[in-house]
């Protein structure tokens, strides 16, 4: 007979009852967890989730009529994924605002990840390093460095002028040439190439590319860590050259600047001023951190700010009576003396009013991404860890609890200083709320008011004379930019130059 002490008897039992108690306590956990239930939406397929209901064009205006039916937070299923809408501004204002800290962090992205997006502040976890680069953008972006900044913006668009003056037809081209070079010079203090142009358009392509749902290692993550030889991997091929192009565009222009410094021939430029308190011993941000900063900065402010400026011609081509006025209220405060400055910004409320319209009427960006760091509810309602959480810029700036009719062009609404500024909104919230807006709203005024200054912007006219009204319509990317229209400039005082 085989004995079997009583002590291992004893000691099996207690782990056997930890053990199980363990899983007691799991569960009740898990069932407690799902009791709290989802926020509704509408029904989907066992398979395939929402992957038919959510429309390719211009989703957000989906979401906002789904909102009359299932309420202002609305869960979706897509790719495995948990996504939860937010239709209005008070519940964004409620979980991303006020619940900041839970709504800082930005969903997973493992096929963005794999092309190094980790290094772009736009797609940075929520982590230290993040904090440090946020405070970096904010201290060369906000409006207490608005002296350094904003004489580098003046001569930008006096160039910018002086180059429609020339040839106006090409006004497209001049223009998206005068953001990428404001924002080349901005960072790194030196002329935007067309080399680098380039290559950042192509790191943009890589960005949409890998952000379209689709690809499996967004499924399935552990993919990631399988060798690029094994067929099936060729995303992995993919993506180490996207990801090698990134950071030549990254490192390269910020070399070249630290050269620069080292050398003492750099002009002023946020790389610069930065690395200057470096070497000096009066920062210890690490370089890394700053030049993926600087890096970052291309990405977000030049496609987001194109698609503003080209707005604002379709809108001024169509709304010619708007367009009048924003007009005859810089004549009447400057006549053909001089063109506009930033220090007449307050001055001019109704430009004021009509840059505020042009972000409500079409937002450049309608759907911003965040994610919570851990479970949260609202409502009764779980909004799980780790969820797409889409907030619906679009459902904000067309409520009509907010601004009546909506969907009309109307800048008047903005001269009551009670309307709510859209742009509230259009900038994104809390903890990863744009870092450049104040640059943003500088630009936006110097360029639309010295436009306006010194051009109409007017139809183009068929061949038998009469005027061709562009249609009004956006594209449905990240950021909506006008469908393909045209417009002619017509200079109204050359003196002001
Ligand atoms: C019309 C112009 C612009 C619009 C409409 C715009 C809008 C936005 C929006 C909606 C976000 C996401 C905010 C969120 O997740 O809550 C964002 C993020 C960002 N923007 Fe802008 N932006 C503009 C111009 C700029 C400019 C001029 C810069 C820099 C010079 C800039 C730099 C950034 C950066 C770095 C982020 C990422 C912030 C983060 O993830 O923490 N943006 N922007």
């Amino acid at each position: 007979m085989i004995c079997i002490p009583w002590r291992t008897i004893s000691q099996d039992i207690t782990t056997a009852t930890v053990l199980f108690g363990l899983f007691v306590a799991i569960l009740i956990a898990y069932v407690h967890r799902c009791r709290k239930r989802l926020p509704p939406g509408p029904p989907r397929s066992f398979f395939t989730g929402h992957l038919r209901e959510i429309p390719r064009s211009q989703p957000w205006k989906t979401y906002q009529q789904w909102s009359q039916e299932w309420g202002n937070v609305i869960f979706l299923r897509l790719f495995g994924r948990d996504i939860v809408v937010l239709n209005g501004a008070q519940v964004a204002e409620e979980l991303l605002e006020k619940r900041s800290k839970i709504y800082a962090d930005r969903p997973t992205w493992p096929m963005a990840d794999l092309i190094g997006r980790q290094d772009n502040v736009g797609f940075t976890y929520y982590s230290e390093k993040l904090r440090t680069s946020r405070k970096l953008l904010h201290s060369g972006l906000g409006p207490q460095t608005k002296a350094a900044w904003a004489p580098m913006l003046e001569e930008q668009t006096l160039t910018l002028l002086k180059q429609l003056m020339e040839s106006s037809e090409d006004w497209e081209s001049l223009l998206k040439r005068h953001v990428a070079s404001v924002f080349v010079r901005f960072t790194y203090g030196t002329d935007a190439t067309d080399e680098y142009i380039h290559l950042a358009e192509e790191i943009a392509r890589h960005t949409g590319l890998a952000l379209q749902p689709g690809w499996a290692v967004d499924s399935f993550p552990f993919l990631a860590r399988f060798p690029s030889w094994l067929p099936g991997m060729g995303f992995k091929r993919w993506a180490k050259r996207a990801r090698e192009q990134f950071y030549q565009c990254t490192r390269g222009p910020y070399l070249v600047t630290r050269t620069a410094v080292l050398n003492e021939t750099a002009v002023p430029s946020y790389v610069a001023d930065n690395l200057k308190v470096i070497f000096e011993g009066s920062s210890s941000v690490d370089e890394n951190i700053l030049m993926s900063t600087a890096g970052s900065i291309y990405g977000a402010a030049t496609d987001t700010t194109t698609a503003f400026l080209f707005s604002f011609f379709l809108l001024m081509t169509v709304h010619q009576d708007v367009q009048k006025k924003a007009q005859d209220e810089i004549m009447s405060l400057l006549g053909s003396s001089r063109l506009p400055t930033l220090e007449d910004q307050p001055r001019l409320p109704y430009l004021e009013a009509l840059i505020k319209e042009i972000h409500r009427y079409n937002p450049v960006v309608n759907l911003v991404s965040h994610s919570p760091l851990v479970d949260d509810s609202y409502k009764g309602c779980r909004i799980p860890q780790k969820a797409w959480v889409l907030c619906n810029v679009w459902s904000m700036t067309h409520d009509e609890t907010l601004y009546s009719d909506v969907d009309i062009f109307y800048p008047e609404r903005h001269l009551d200083l009670n309307t709510t500024d859209p742009r509230r909104f259009t900038f994104g919230f809390g903890r990863r709320a744009c870092p450049g807006v104040h640059f943003a709203n500088a630009h936006a005024f110097l360029v639309i008011s010295r436009l306006l200054a010194l051009f109409r912007i007017l139809p183009p006219v068929r061949p038998d004379g009469t005027e061709q009204i562009p249609t009004i319509a956006y594209t449905s990317s990240f950021t909506s930019q006008p469908l393909p229209f045209t417009c002619r400039l017509q200079i109204r005082d050359e003196k002001i130059l």
